[in-house]
C-alpha cells in the first residue's frame, strides 16, 4: 500500500541547508536518466492556454470552447487565463500555504500524517511500497469538501493563523470555477451540462470530492539537480485538477509524444488537468497525461493542487449520454467507486496505473 511518511528533523534539515552530501534514499539518478529527454529552454512550443473570459464572452465562446476541447483531447492540460477566482482569496492561500512551509517543522507536525487520519496530513508524497525512494518534497494533504469529511485536527489553526479560512474560501472558489469550466467541456463533449455536473456535485451544489495537496519542492541545489525528484511521472487519478503555482519557479512537466514539456507558468494563470476519471467519463475522448515535477536548483517551488472526484450513481463509468443509441461502444469498464479506489491505491503503490485494467480496446 502507497504510504505517506512523516518528515524528520533531518529531512527537514536537508531541505533548508545546502548539503553536499543527501541520503541515498533521496537519488534517483537512473529513474531520472530513464524518464527521457526534455524540450529544452530554446526551443519554441505552446502549451495550450484557454481564457475564462473567451468562454463567458458569446462572440468568442465557441471558438475558445473548441480551443478547451482540443487542450483536453491533444494535452489533458492547459493554462487558465482570466479565471475569475477572487483576486483577495488567491493572494490569502497563496501568502498562507507559503506561511505554513515556512514554519518551524514542530509546528508542521502539529498536523502531520497519523496512521488514523488516513492519507491526509503534512508528510511526504505517497512512497511507494516498492521501493524505498523519497520525494525531494514536503505535502500536506487534506479533504475539503464535502464539508463534513474535513478532519480540523489536521488543518493547521496557528501556523499560521488565517491557514484555515483562506483554504475555506478557495474550496468554494475552486468549486465554482470547476462548475463553470464542466460546463464548457460538456459543450465540448456534445452531452448536457447537467450529466457531467451531475458527476461531480450533489443536487444542492457541493462537491462529491474535493481534497488539496499542497506542495513544498525546495530548492535542490546545483550538484542534486538531475539525482532528485519532486513527484515521479503520474496521472492524476480524480476527475479533475486545479493547479496554483504560488511562485514563478518552473517545474512542473507535461508527457507527450515521448519528451517533457515544461509548463512555463504564466502570472495568475491556474492550471488544468484531466485526470483519470475525467478520461473514463468522456470514454476516452479526454485524456489524463502524465506529469512530474522537477525540483529547481536555486529556488524553492509551492504549489496548492485542487482535485474534484466523479462519477456516476456510485459507479466509475463512460458517461451514458455518450453511448445511448449505440453510437459508441464504451472504452472503459464500469466499476464501482469504491473498488476505482481501492484499485487506484493499490496499484498507484505498485507504480502503475488502474485505469489500464479498466480499458476494454
Ligand atoms: O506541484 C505540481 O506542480 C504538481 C502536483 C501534482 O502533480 C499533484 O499533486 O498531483
Ligand atoms: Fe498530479
Amino acid at each position: 500500500m502507497a504510504g505517506r511518511n512523516k518528515i524528520t528533523d533531518a529531512t527537514a534539515a536537508l531541505f533548508t541547508d545546502s548539503v553536499d552530501r543527501i541520503p541515498e534514499r533521496f537519488i534517483r539518478t537512473d529513474e531520472v536518466q530513464a524518464a527521457g529527454a526534455v524540450v529544452g529552454e530554446d526551443e519554441t512550443f505552446e502549451l495550450p492556454v484557454v481564457d475564462m473570459a473567451s468562454l463567458l464572452d458569446p462572440k468568442l465562446s465557441a471558438s475558445e470552447t473548441a480551443k478547451l476541447g482540443s487542450a483536453c483531447r491533444e494535452w489533458g492540460f492547459f493554462q487558465l487565463t482570466n479565471h475569475g477566482v477572487d483576486e483577495e482569496a488567491m493572494q490569502q492561500i497563496k501568502d498562507s500555504v507559503v506561511e505554513f512551509f515556512r514554519s518551524p517543522l514542530e509546528a508542521k507536525n502539529a498536523v502531520a500524517v497519523r496512521g488514523d487520519a488516513g492519507i491526509q496530513g503534512f508528510g511526504h508524497q505517497f512512497s511507494p511500497a516498492s521501493s524505498d525512494k523519497l520525494d525531494w518534497a514536503e505535502c500536506l494533504l487534506l479533504f475539503t469538501q464535502p464539508v463534513q469529511d474535513r478532519n480540523m485536527d489536521l488543518w493547521p489553526a496557528t501556523s499560521p493563523p488565517t491557514f484555515r479560512h483562506a483554504l475555506e474560501r478557495y474550496s468554494v472558489e475552486i468549486g465554482d470555477l470547476t462548475r463553470r469550466l464542466l460546463g464548457f467541456m460538456a459543450a465540448d463533449l456534445g452531452v448536457s451540462p447537467a450529466a457531467l455536473l451531475g458527476a461531480f456535485f450533489v443536487g444542492d451544489g457541493a462537491a462529491k470530492g474535493q481534497s488539496v495537496s499542497m506542495h513544498h519542492y525546495p530548492a535542490c541545489g546545483r550538484r542534486h539537480r538531475d539525482k532528485v525528484v519532486g513527484i515521479p511521472p503520474h496521472t492524476d487519478t480524480l476527475g479533475l485538477t486545479l493547479l496554483l503555482q504560488a511562485d514563478d519557479t518552473p517545474g512542473l512537466q507535461v508527457r507527450r509524444a515521448g519528451r517533457w514539456f515544461p509548463v512555463r507558468p504564466l502570472p495568475g494563470a491556474l492550471v488544468v488537468n484531466v485526470g483519470d476519471v475525467m478520461e473514463v467519463l468522456s470514454n476516452g475522448a479526454y485524456g489524463s497525461a502524465l506529469h512530474r515535477v522537477v525540483p529547481h536548483a536555486e529556488r524553492g517551488r509551492t504549489t496548492v493542487a485542487m482535485f474534484h472526484d466523479a462519477y456516476v450513481d456510485g459507479v466509475v463509468a463512460p458517461l451514458p449520454e455518450l453511448l445511448r443509441g449505440g453510437e459508441a461502444t464504451a472504452r472503459y469498464r464500469a466499476v464501482g467507486k469504491v473498488e476505482y479506489d481501492a484499485g487506484s491505491a493499490e496499484t498507484l503503490a505498485a507504480g502503475g496505473r488502474f485505469l489500464d485494467s479498466l480499458k476494454t480496446m
